[in-house]
């Protein structure tokens, strides 16, 4: 496997500090040596700088538009790039609405992706729908096609073209959707593994499921965008939006290990980690290692040996 590392340190898609902080805690529990060790070649690419962003006032309800645009332009360059090199791309954030770069500048790259987003919630509110304003419950809205007659013009969005249809994405981990992304879904058809899903199924046959699903037609490289908070906050606890019911650590490994051994993997996004979310040093240190292994197991780390 080789491995391009790049850092997001940026929070505007959300109110909580703290997440700017996740990619050096990721670095800091050594993630590259660990990849190292276990035979990928790692090239890190560093971490974005993100300029501040003056006078950015909310269109609507939706919160800090150009801070947000901005970031994910320069995230979608840096991310092209990295693919263009011939790596594997794994965004290190920062909150969820770096996907929207993160998924676009791999898009750049590679054409035709599909994408597995691992979270308790499904970040497809439309500006027009979300009740926070906050963009990292929006990402996945600006990236589907679908939706677009649905997304009005903001601030530092217009190179924002969508590069998926609704059967590209396949959802694992959802337990805390709201009412107008549960009515998109349904309305799009779009494929969804709720936490009551994993409980009937058992997480192999959701994975069994979703990789039939994104390969009906062809096997396309998968972006996986893993947003920490799917996983139970008794073992991930430090990020900010925490829900109870996730997915159990065996359960959150089970998916790396499978997306891995499709040999599929094109892109990861890992997001969410805040440690000032944190009540205890074991708290931090959880969630940091959880994302870790996480990540690890991506790259081929098995619990077998
Ligand atoms: N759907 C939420 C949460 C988004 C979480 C983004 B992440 O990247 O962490 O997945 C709103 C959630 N909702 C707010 C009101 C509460 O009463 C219930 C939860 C939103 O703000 O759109
Ligand atoms: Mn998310
Ligand atoms: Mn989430
Ligand atoms: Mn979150």
């Amino acid at each position: 496997h080789s491995v391009g590392i790049i850092g997001a340190p940026f929070s505007k898609g959300q109110p909580r500090d703290g997440v700017e902080g996740g990619p050096d805690v990721i670095r800091e529990a050594g993630l590259v040596e660990k990849l190292k060790a276990q035979g990928c070649s790692v090239k890190d690419y560093g971490n974005l700088a993100f300029e501040e962003v003056t006078n950015d006032e909310p269109v609507g309800n939706v919160k800090r538009p150009m801070a947000v645009g901005c970031a994910n332009e320069r995230l979608s360059a840096a991310v092209r790039a990295i693919k263009l090199d011939g790596h594997t791309s794994v965004m290190l954030g920062g909150d969820h609405s770096l996907a929207i770069g993160s998924i676009l500048g791999h898009a750049a790259a590679k054409t035709d992706i599909s994408v597995v987003w691992v979270d308790a919630h499904a970040d497809i509110n439309t500006p027009l729908t979300s009740h926070t304003g906050n963009i990292h419950g929006q990402p996945v809205s600006f990236l589907i096609r679908e939706l677009q007659s649905k997304i009005p013009v903001l601030p530092s969005f217009s190179w924002i073209k969508p590069c998926l249809s609704a059967k590209d994405i396949v959802y694992i981990g959802l337990r805390d959707v709201d009412p107008a992304e549960h009515y998109i879904l349904k309305l799009l058809g779009i494929k969804a593994f709720s936490v009551s899903d994993v409980d009937r199924l058992g997480i192999a046959k959701v994975m069994e499921q979703t990789c039939d699903h994104l390969s009906t037609t062809v096997k396309k490289p998968i972006h996986l965008s893993y947003d920490i908070d799917a996983l139970d906050p008794s073992i991930a606890p430090a990020t900010g939006t925490p829900v109870p019911g996730g997915l159990t650590y065996r359960e959150g490994l089970y998916i790396t290990e499978h997306i891995c051994q499709t040999g599929l993997l094109s892109a990861v996004d890992m997001v969410e980690v805040n440690v000032k979310r944190g009540r205890t040093e074991d708290e931090i240190g959880n969630t940091v290692s959880a994302a870790v292994d996480l990540i690890q197991s991506c790259f081929g780390k098995r619990r077998e040996g």
